[in-house]
């Protein structure tokens, strides 16, 4: 009977289900009200002499258009939110369990310091999974003597470290957080055995950053576009999971796809080495939080009633260096985890970059391969290597004569033509076509067929670090949003791509998903035109005395108390609410509309995506600010004017505005109108701060605030004088 158990369950979120779907269906009607007073004052105008006001009153329609069709397409993943559950003590016993690999990939020994990329490999060394089921892959894009040197010391640490950890049952296994956190493990505090063994260990920590440090000192830390393929292969221990560090060829004459070329590289050498079914995927700063996800993952790829069909388990990305409902540039991104909750009810979530286990296979893409497939098909598929090709079936014992000729194999799989006229990277594997290769990898298995399942225990499996600087954010995001729009505007794009097998709710969070960069358009109307318009005397919102008034009242209102729910509902506080509304729109005047124009360039030719890596560097002064909870205003400058520029626009015509409605006693028809830009006053608070008050380094370049002061006051009044 014990053997029927499940190992894991679900359960649908009910009350969050009834409420989203009874404001699903209030709001809905709201909205289709509004749209009724758009499209009759609309025509009346039109019909009417002064069709000059046709202008502007399209413009806002545009906006509410744009945000209703977004608002419809979130609603797919609000309709059906479950919670799962695991039940580790069920699995089959060790001997039974899969074998596991483990990638993590990092790019640049400056961006990303070698000790904090070492506390993410001796983390996942430190999972708790049985050790010769284990194997650890760390790709080296800066192909850096640096890296491997690092990875070597990091090796004989974890020696010592991982029987530490076992034995005292130590829930933080990366040594750095360990070291600096409260929770020590030890059974009790009179185990002096416990204390004798942590000092020691400290100390060992101590040795292997002081050697590291020498190590970072005297080599030259750069990475290097122009190496041939490097693998070093290390095992002497039974006891030790195998580590293999992989430095693949890149030449400044051959693209080299970024992150998803090396996944692949990674894949590839994998499969010659210990070919396990399922890999466990890591950045380089998202260490293991908790050695029991890789059971926790099992609970999921080991149930018979799902395993056929899953692809992979995702776990959320959270940061250890946020702060609680003090996170000013949202960068926990709650509402995308809360949507994987949704899409958990669907055929689940996006694959998510970091922190997921997933089935070899699903990535190989054997199941689109004919039955009879041919060598010439199979070359096509998987390139040159009839080992790799061997490797596919499930059933391939690794036979080579000697570690030389592995070896020889793994350097010409780890080589930059492999790809070349193959179809790695285009139908299967980790796709290259756009920079967020995980939205798009996902997407593919998902019209597949596949299914993915998200889970978020209560205490996070994986912590990474994230930007906290203004600057760091945008720029993360527009390289994010470049990404998506490039698949929003291609053949792939999730309006047309794909068969059916993928159902219609899921389809739109896809769709969600990459035109979400079109905020940036209502976003920029909404945030000028009732302002000019105001300015100019000319009302696009309904009089009070008009019952279309509590419409568009009621719609506002509806929209951020369902915002507020969202976020209360998540367990953070209305400070969250506030922060990420202020934070969405200066990405979207920004990050979002540079993106969108990248993105068409990129179509037109003239242009080219990258994947510039994120800086894991804190700068003490920046880490100050954010502590303290102040907006690092240093971005590139031309964020910067955007952002200064419109606010200022926004206080002119809330002044312009206010001797309007109270002076001149236009009341009636100008309140709502005026509302606008005092919400976004209010709101973005903050810039008026950066510019006028601050005084520290993070404040506002007075050179930013003179060039908006100069621009937003010849709009005004060109705008003033059109009255
Ligand atoms: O040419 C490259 C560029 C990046 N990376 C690695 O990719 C990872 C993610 O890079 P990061 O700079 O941290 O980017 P983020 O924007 O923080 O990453 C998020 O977004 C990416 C897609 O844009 C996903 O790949 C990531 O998993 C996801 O965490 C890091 O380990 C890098 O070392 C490479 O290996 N090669
Ligand atoms: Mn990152």
């Amino acid at each position: 009977m014990e053997k029927s158990l499940p190992m894991n369950d679900c359960k649908a979120m009910k009350t969050e289900r009834a409420i989203n779907r009874m404001h699903s269906f209030i709001h809905g009607a709201a909205l289709a009200a509004l749209f009724y007073y758009r499209i009759t004052t609309i025509t009346t105008i039109a019909r009417s002499s002064s069709r000059i006001l046709l202008l502007p009153h399209l413009l806002i329609f545009t906006a509410e258009l744009t945000l209703s069709f977004m608002w419809l397409l979130s609603q797919a993943s609000l309709w059906n939110p479950v919670a799962r559950t695991v039940y580790p003590e069920r699995l089959p016993a060790d001997e039974y369990l899969p074998s596991l690999d483990v990638f993590i990939c990092t790019a640049d020994p400056a961006k990303e310091p070698s000790l904090g990329v070492m506390n993410t490999v001796i983390s996942a060394l430190a999972l708790d999974y049985p050790p010769t089921k284990l194997h650890l892959y760390l790709s080296d894009d800066g192909g850096s003597p640096v890296t491997l040197r690092a990875l070597q010391l990091a090796r004989s640490f974890a020696k010592l470290w991982i029987p530490f950890c076992r034995k005292y049952m130590v829930k933080n296994r990366c040594p750095q957080a360990y070291f600096l956190g409260e929770e020590i493990g030890g059974d009790s505090d009179s185990d002096d055995h416990f204390f004798i063994d942590k000092k020691a260990i400290e100390e060992a920590y101590e040795d292997f950053k002081i050697c590291l440090g020498k190590i970072v000192a005297e080599a030259d830390v750069g990475a290097s576009r122009d190496h041939s393929p490097s693998i070093e292969v290390m095992r002497d221990d039974e006891e030790m999971p195998l580590v293999v560090y992989v430095a693949r060829e890149k030449r400044p004459s051959h693209p080299h796809n970024f992150k998803a070329g090396a996944l692949n590289v990674l894949l590839r050498v994998s499969g010659m080495m210990s070919n396990s079914p399922y890999i466990l995927s890591l950045d380089c700063d998202m260490y293991c939080n908790d050695p029991a996800s890789a059971r926790q993952a099992m609970c999921f790829h080991l149930d018979p009633k799902l395993s056929q069909n899953l692809a992979l388990v995702q776990f959320p990305q959270k940061f250890h260096n946020i702060r609680h409902n003090h996170d000013i540039y949202d960068a926990a991104m709650r509402f995308i985890w809360k949507k994987w909750d949704g899409l958990n009810g669907l055929r689940g979530p996006v694959l998510s970059g970091s922190g997921f286990y997933i089935k070899r296979q699903a990535l190989y893409g054997t199941r689109k391969l004919q039955p009879n497939v041919d060598r010439d098909q199979l070359n096509e598929y998987y390139g040159s290597s009839k080992e790799f090709i061997k490797s596919i079936n499930r059933n391939y014992k690794l036979n080579f004569p000697s570690t030389e000729s592995m070896l020889k194999e793994v350097q010409l799989l780890a080589s930059c033509s492999y790809d070349k006229g193959t179809k790695w990277g285009k139908e299967a594997r980790y796709r290259y076509f756009s920079v967020v290769e995980d939205y798009f990898t996902g997407f593919n298995l998902h019209i597949e067929g596949w299914i993915t399942v998200y889970f978020a225990p209560s205490r996070p499996c994986f912590l990474g670090s994230s930007p906290i600087s203004l600057g760091e954010t945008l720029v993360q995001n527009m390289r994010w949003f470049v990404g998506l729009s490039q698949v929003a505007l291609s053949k792939y794009s999730p309006f047309v791509y794909g068969d059916m097998r993928m159902s219609v709710l899921q389809r739109m969070v896809y769709i969600q998903l990459a035109c979400y960069g079109i905020y940036f358009l209502p976003d920029y109307i909404l945030a000028l035109v009732p302002q000019l318009c105001l300015l100019a005397g000319v009302p696009l919102y309904p009089q009070v005395s008009s019952p279309f008034f509590a419409v568009f009242v009621f719609v506002f209102v509806s929209s951020q108390l369902k915002h507020a729910q969202e976020v209360l509902a998540s367990g953070d506080s209305l400070r969250t609410w506030v922060n990420e509304q202020r934070v969405s729109v200066m990405k979207s005047l920004t990050s979002y509309s540079f993106a969108a124009a990248n993105a068409i360039l990129e179509k037109m030719g003239l242009s080219k995506a990258s994947f510039v890596p994120t800086s894991k560097v804190t700068d003490d002064e920046v880490a100050k600010l954010y502590q303290m909870g102040k907006y690092d205003f240093q971005a590139p400058p031309i964020f910067m004017v955007i952002l200064c520029t419109v606010y200022m626009l926004n206080l002119a015509s809330l002044v312009v505005g206010l001797v309007r409605v109270l002076v001149n006693g236009k009341m009636n028809e100008m309140v709502m109108q005026a509302f606008l830009p005092l919400f976004g006053v209010v709101l973005h608070y903050p810039l008026m701060e950066g510019m006028v008050l601050r005084k520290d380094a993070g404040r506002v370049s007075p050179s930013v605030s003179l060039l908006s002061a100069v621009i937003s006051s010849l709009v005004s009044a060109y705008a003033a004088l059109a009255h």
